[in-house]
Order: structure tokens, then C-alpha cells, then sequence
């Protein structure tokens, strides 16, 4: 199956690569021009990103490009409830793909927060994300599952996250299906992104994304909440 195979909503649209290779480059070429435009029209620009194995090659890549990168702010989407030293931390991941060269000039508000508590950890960064400003550029990752961010399936608060009022912006979650405690940004932050992408690889996470594409329950597959227009799906093999 390929993605052209899919019918997407109206204002989705979807490219594909013949590699992964050409999948990160696509997709660093894109974010790079939308941070460059966001920039010359307001003067900064906001990247939220997601962690994860599958945006490595996207991150060094984008390291690459030419921008203004003082006047870039790069944030998470989710992020293990670990210490930011931690093989499993979005954050480090980050730090160590993206945030390096002249990347390592834009500024960087991460999840992580030292708690006594999972709860407690979620409360300091809601706090602290009263200061993210809108989203120019959101790159979503997706699990087989059809979660996106750390907004699982079964989560426990997961039908607050998804309301289009929650009034966190932050929430924790205990996905029974994942090892590790999360800090998830909730939809009304990540939706309001100007440009919101989904980059997905592999005939699994497109079997994945057909079946989020009919009809069913949001609260089942939570990528639904994000594929409506505008969206950009970036897919490889
Ligand atoms: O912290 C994370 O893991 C991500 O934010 C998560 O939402 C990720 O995008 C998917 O789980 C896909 O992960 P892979 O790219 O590893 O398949």
C-alpha cells in the first residue's frame, strides 16, 4: 500500500519518499521554510516537536538549514517523565540532534520537570507552558496504536487532553501500553499550531493511519483529533 492509496479529508494532503532519507530531508526542507517565513512575518518562530526513534534523521537534518535560529523556539509535544540525562528523555534526544551547530542558538523549553510526583511534575510544566507562545510548526509523530504526542489509548486522562476546552496544558499520563510515565501536551495547545505536520514511516503506521482515516472513536486512535485540514503527512516506506 502507498499513501497516494489513501482518500484524505479535504485539506489534508500527503507526500511521499522513496527513502527515509528523503523523508527527513522533505520534511527539514518544509519545517525550515515555515520557521523562516514565520520569522520574517512576526519576527521569532515556535517548533514543537515529537520524540521518539522515527525523527532522528529529520532532527540532523534540520540542524543543517540555514536560519535565524536565535529566534527560534523549540519545545516538545510529549516527553518522558525521566531525567533530562536519561536514554529514554525526548529532551536529550533533542538537545543531541536537533539543538547542535548553529541550531544550538535557538532557545529550548523542554517537559522534564524534578517532582515528587508524576502529578506534581505535570503541574510545574503546565505553569511553565503559560509562556509558549502559539505554535508556528507542530511535527507529530504516531504510534501503531494511533496514539500521537503521549496521548494514548486507555490513558486515564486521556478524554480530558482531547477536549477542544481542556484547561491544562499540560497533563500526565500512564499509558498502560507504555513503560514510562508521560507529560503530554494536551489538543487545545497542539491544534492550535499554524502548520501542523505527521510524519510517519513504514506499511504498518500506514495500516495504522487508514484505519484512523474511517470512521471511529477519537478516544480510540487519537491521531484522529489532528487529521482535518490543515494537515501535512510526510510518509516513506
Ligand atoms: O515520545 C514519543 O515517543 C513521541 O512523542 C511519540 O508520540 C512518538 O511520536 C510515537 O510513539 C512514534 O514513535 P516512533 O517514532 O519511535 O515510532
Amino acid at each position: 500500500m502507498a499513501i497516494s492509496d489513501l482518500e484524505l479529508p479535504t485539506g489534508v494532503v500527503a507526500r511521499s519518499d522513496a527513502s527515509a532519507e528523503a523523508h527527513a530531508d522533505a520534511l527539514a526542507l518544509r519545517v525550515a521554510d515555515a520557521l523562516r517565513q514565520a520569522i520574517d512575518n512576526r519576527g521569532s518562530a515556535t517548533l514543537v516537536v515529537s520524540g521518539g526513534r522515527s525523527p532522528v534523521a529529520f532532527f540532523d537534518a534540520l540542524a543543517q538549514q540555514p536560519l535565524d535560529w536565535r529566534q527560534v523556539l523549540v519545545s516538545l509535544a510529549d516527553e518522558r517523565w525521566v531525567p533530562v540525562n536519561h536514554a529514554s528523555s525526548n529532551e536529550a534526544l533533542v538537545r543531541r540532534h536537533l539543538l547542535r551547530g548553529a541550531a544550538s542558538e535557538a532557545k529550548f523549553l523542554g517537559l522534564y520537570r524534578v517532582a515528587g510526583s508524576l502529578e506534581q511534575a505535570a503541574e510545574l510544566a503546565d505553569a511553565a507552558f503559560a509562556e509558549l507562545p502559539p505554535i508556528d510548526v507542530l511535527v507529530l509523530g504516531m504510534g501503531d496504536d494511533g496514539h500521537t504526542a503521549s496521548l494514548f489509548p486507555d490513558s486515564p486522562n486521556l478524554d480530558q487532553a482531547l477536549r477542544a476546552d481542556c484547561p491544562r496544558r499540560v497533563l500526565p499520563m500512564q499509558a498502560p501500553s507504555q513503560p514510562t510515565q508521560r507529560l503530554t501536551l494536551t489538543l487545545p495547545l497542539l491544534a492550535g499550531a499554524r502548520l501542523p505536520l505527521l510524519a510517519i514511516q513504514g506499511q504498518a503506521k500506514l495500516a495504522t493511519l487508514a484505519e484512523a482515516l474511517a470512521p471511529g472513536e477519537m478516544a480510540s486512535m487519537p491521531i484522529r483529533a489532528f487529521l482535518h485540514s490543515p494537515l501535512e503527512i510526510y510518509w516513506c516506506p
